[in-house]
C-alpha cells in the first residue's frame, strides 16, 4: 500500500454571514448570552491557503488586512494550533488569508477564517477528523465559528454554536454598507446589558414567520421579520449608523438592519436590480465607507 501523499497547498473558501434574526437573552453566569441566532451565509468570501512550513506563519492580503493580527492571536492561527494539539502534531503551517469580508464588521470574517484554517489544515495534515470533531473544535474557537464551517442557513442556540440547519427556498439579494472602523463584539453585548438593565429579558426564540419566510424564499416576508436585538446597542455606540439605515431604506430597500454586532448595515432588496439601485444610492449618500452587493445563501467552508 502506498502512503498518502501530502498536498503542496490547500485552499478553502469561507463565507461571511448576516444574522436575519438575533434574539439575545440575559447574560449567563459564564458571561455569554443565550441566543436564538438565525445565521444566513452570504456570498462575500475570504480564502485561506495552507502550505507546509517550518513554523506557524500567517500572512494576509486584501481589504483592511492592516486591522488583523498576523501573530498567534489571529483566529486562523488559533485554529491551526488547536487542531495540531488535538492530533499531537506540530502546528507547522503557513496560512495565507485573502480577505474580502469586512473586518470587525459583524460579518464574522475572523470566525470564517478560523473555520477555513481548520478545514485547510485538516486536509494538509490528513488528520481524518470527522465533521463532528471539526464542529466541536470550531465551537471552542468561538460562538460564530461553527457556522463558518456549515454555511447555508442555520439556527444557532446556546451561545450560537449549537447549530440546526435551516432550509432556504430561494435567493435573497443583499446590500452591505461598511462603516468606518469596527465595533467590538464584547462592547456591544455590554451595551445590550446596560440598555436592558432592570428589565425582564425574555428567553430568545426564533420567530416562526421568519423561518417560514426563509423556507419559502419570500423576500418581502423575510424583510418584515428581520430582527436584531443588538441593534439598539450598536446604534447607541455608533449613532451615525441611523443615517446609513435611513439612506438605504429611502433608496427602496425592503428592510434594513445592523448585521450582528455591527457596524456593517444590511439591506434586503426585492431582486438583483433593486440591490444595484440601493447600492448606488448608498454609495452616493456619503453615510458609509464602502458598499458591497451579495446574494444568499452561500455554501460553508469549501475546499477549492
Ligand atoms: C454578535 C455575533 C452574532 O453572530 O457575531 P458578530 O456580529 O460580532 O460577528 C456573535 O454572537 C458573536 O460571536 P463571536 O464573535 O464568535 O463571539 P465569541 O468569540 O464567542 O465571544 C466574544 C465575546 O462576545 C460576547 N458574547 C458572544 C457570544 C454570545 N452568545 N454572548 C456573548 O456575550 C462575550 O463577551 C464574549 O466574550
Ligand atoms: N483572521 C481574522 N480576520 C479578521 N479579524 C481577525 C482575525 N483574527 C483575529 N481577528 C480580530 O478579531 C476581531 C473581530 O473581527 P471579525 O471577525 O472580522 O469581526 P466580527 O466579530 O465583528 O464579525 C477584530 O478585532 C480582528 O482584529
Amino acid at each position: 500500500m502506498t502512503a498518502p501523499t501530502t498536498p503542496d497547498a490547500v485552499t478553502v473558501r469561507v463565507p461571511a454571514k448576516v444574522n436575519v434574526q438575533l434574539a439575545v437573552g440575559a447574560a449567563r453566569p459564564d458571561g455569554f448570552h443565550g441566543l436564538a441566532n438565525v445565521f444566513l451565509a452570504v456570498g462575500l468570501h475570504d480564502e485561506v491557503t495552507a502550505t507546509p512550513s517550518d513554523t506557524l506563519r500567517i500572512t494576509a492580503e486584501g481589504h483592511d488586512v492592516d486591522q488583523i493580527p498576523l501573530d498567534r492571536t489571529n483566529l486562523a492561527a488559533r485554529a491551526a494550533e488547536l487542531l495540531a494539539a488535538r492530533y499531537g502534531i506540530e502546528p507547522h503551517v503557513h496560512l495565507h488569508i485573502t480577505k474580502d469580508i469586512p473586518v470587525a464588521g459583524g460579518m464574522a470574517g475572523g470566525s470564517a477564517d478560523a473555520a477555513g484554517a481548520l478545514v485547510a489544515c485538516d486536509a494538509l495534515w490528513s488528520t481524518g477528523a470527522s465533521r463532528a470533531e471539526l464542529l466541536a473544535l470550531c465551537a471552542e474557537l468561538g460562538s460564530d465559528v461553527p457556522f463558518g464551517l456549515v454555511g447555508g442557513a442555520a439556527l444557532g442556540r446556546g451561545r450560537g454554536e449549537l447549530l440546526n440547519p435551516l432550509t432556504v427556498g430561494g435567493t435573497f439579494h443583499w446590500v452591505f454598507a461598511v462603516a468606518d472602523g469596527g465595533l467590538s463584539t464584547p462592547a456591544v453585548y455590554r451595551e445590550f446589558d446596560r440598555l436592558t438593565e432592570g428589565t425582564e429579558v425574555p428567553e430568545p426564540e426564533a420567530a416562526p414567520e421568519l423561518l417560514a419566510a426563509l423556507e419559502s424564499g419570500d423576500a418581502t416576508a423575510l424583510a418584515a421579520a428581520l430582527a436584531n436585538d443588538l441593534q439598539p446597542a450598536a446604534l447607541s455606540l455608533r449613532p451615525s449608523l441611523a443615517a446609513t439605515l435611513d439612506a438605504g431604506t429611502a433608496a427602496g430597500a425592503l428592510a434594513a438592519l445592523v448585521s450582528g454586532s455591527g457596524p456593517t448595515t444590511a439591506f434586503l432588496a426585492k431582486n438583483a436590480e433593486a440591490a444595484r439601485q440601493v447600492a448606488a444610492a448608498l454609495s452616493a449618500s456619503g453615510t458609509c465607507r464602502q458598499v458591497r452587493v451579495a446574494d444568499s445563501p452561500a455554501p460553508g467552508a469549501t475546499l477549492l
